[in-house]
């Protein structure tokens, strides 16, 4: 099991936690909305540092992202295993003949 799958576990097995005992468990109680905002507050964070260029803060935010991106597509039911099945069935079509293939804006 690789680092982010054994993370996408702890997060749905924290669905049933006491949030008082737990950071991610807390969280969930609060909504998908509440998770949905954190999401996005993370991501401007990492947006800043990768605007500044500091490496290392860079990584540590982008850490932050995926654990609350995790959070917000658990408070919603989605896996990372469906994520996972998007992904793979997009593997090989480049984004350019997508985007090409894509019906004109009316
Ligand atoms: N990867 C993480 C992770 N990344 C960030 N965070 C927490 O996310 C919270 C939000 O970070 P911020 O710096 O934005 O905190 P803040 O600005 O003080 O938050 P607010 O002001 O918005 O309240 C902090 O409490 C961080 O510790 C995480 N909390 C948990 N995990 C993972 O989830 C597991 C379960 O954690 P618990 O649910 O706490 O047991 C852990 O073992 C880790 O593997």
């Amino acid at each position: 099991m690789s680092a982010l799958e054994r993370l996408a576990a702890t997060i749905e097995a924290r669905k049933a936690a006491d949030p008082d005992s737990s950071w991610t468990a807390k969280l969930l109680a609060k909504g998908p909305e509440k998770c949905a905002e954190k999401f996005g507050e993370e991501a401007v964070e990492a947006i800043i540092e990768a605007v500044k260029g500091d490496r290392e803060k860079l990584v540590s935010e982008a850490a932050d992202v995926i654990f609350h991106l995790l959070v917000m597509l658990a408070a919603r039911d989605v896996t990372l295993q469906d994520v996972a099945t998007e992904l793979a069935r997009r593997e090989g079509i480049s984004g350019l003949a997508e985007k090409a293939a894509r019906p004109a804006p009316r």
